[in-house]
């Protein structure tokens, strides 16, 4: 069987268009060859990640915007996980529609309480993908139940987190909310304050994903190109490694097994 290979952009999804030299109808073709592509990859490798995984959880962390939700989702669907957004969870713990009215009625100190719950409960579990929200990594006891699974930091340029939210406006995110301005360059500057109070936060996750590597190896001049499921299936290659290397430092007998099959 043909071994499926990394699509180079023009696939559904990326935040930039760009033109090839292509008429439409066969760009068209290109685009649907690469998406069964890539969805065959993604299956593939989610398939030995599974057995890898061992029914440990997945935490995603990282700045608003770097696409912990969207990812997420995939992760969870190929991996045949539940997926669980923590801001959904304090909504309906709090029983509010939205984390902006929680922030407006009672306070983000109600908020990160709330949070820190839904992530104490989703702890005890098991074969869950976990989207948390951006702030979740300033409180250490969040890290104590999240180290109970396997973490993973999206870690996205600020500008394009920027460009993400002035797509999408700040309406559901209370921290970036402005009254006024140009919505990139407020998104950009309160990201940017933000990211320095957070100071290496998001480095304590067990496994780092830098969409400007992803960018590189692909061969795109611009993280914008890269499409939610080229983040995932880079995601699954670096669980894998992290699992391999974890396992090795436990059990030096079980890694030789591990490593084998991670070789195949
Ligand atoms: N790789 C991507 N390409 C294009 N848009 C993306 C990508 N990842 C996320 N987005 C968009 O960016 C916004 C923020 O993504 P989201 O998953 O909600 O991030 P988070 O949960 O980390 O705040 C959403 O509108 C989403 O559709
Ligand atoms: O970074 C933060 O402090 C926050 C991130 C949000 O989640 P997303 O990262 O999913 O946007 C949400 O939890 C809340 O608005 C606060
Ligand atoms: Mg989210």
């Amino acid at each position: 069987m043909t071994q499926p290979k990394r699509a180079r952009g023009g696939q559904a999804g990326k935040e930039g268009g760009h033109a090839g030299s292509k008429p439409d109808g066969q760009r068209g073709h290109e685009n649907l060859h690469n998406s069964v592509d890539d969805a065959l990859l993604l299956k593939r490798k989610s398939e030995e990640v599974l057995f890898q995984l061992n029914g440990r959880c997945i935490y995603l962390v990282g700045m608003m915007g770097s696409g912990k939700s969207t990812v997420g989702k995939i992760l969870a669907e190929v991996l045949g996980y539940s997926f669980f957004d923590s801001d959904k969870l304090v909504e309906q713990a709090v029983g509010m529609p939205s984390v902006a009215q929680i922030f407006k009625v009672h306070s983000e100190a109600f908020f990160r309480d709330n949070e820190s719950s839904v992530l104490r409960d989703l702890s005890s579990m098991r074969r869950l993908v976990v989207a948390t929200g951006g702030g979740a990594v300033i409180r250490p006891v969040n890290w104590k139940n999240m180290k109970k699974g396997l973490s993973v930091w999206l870690d996205v340029p600020l500008e394009a987190l920027a460009r993400r939210i002035a797509k999408v406006g700040t309406a559901s995110r209370p921290l970036l909310d402005q009254p006024s301005g140009d919505p990139y360059t407020m998104a950009f500057s309160k990201l940017s304050t933000l990211a320095e109070q957070r100071g290496d936060a998001y480095a304590n996750a067990d496994v780092r994903v830098s969409l400007e590597e992803i960018a590189s190896k692909l061969g795109h001049d611009d993280v914008s190109k890269l499409t939610p499921i080229d983040i995932a299936l880079e995601s699954l290659h670096k669980i894998e490694s992290f699992v391999v290397e974890d396992t090795a430092v436990a059990d030096p007998q079980t890694e030789s097994q591990a490593q084998r099959i991670h070789t195949l």
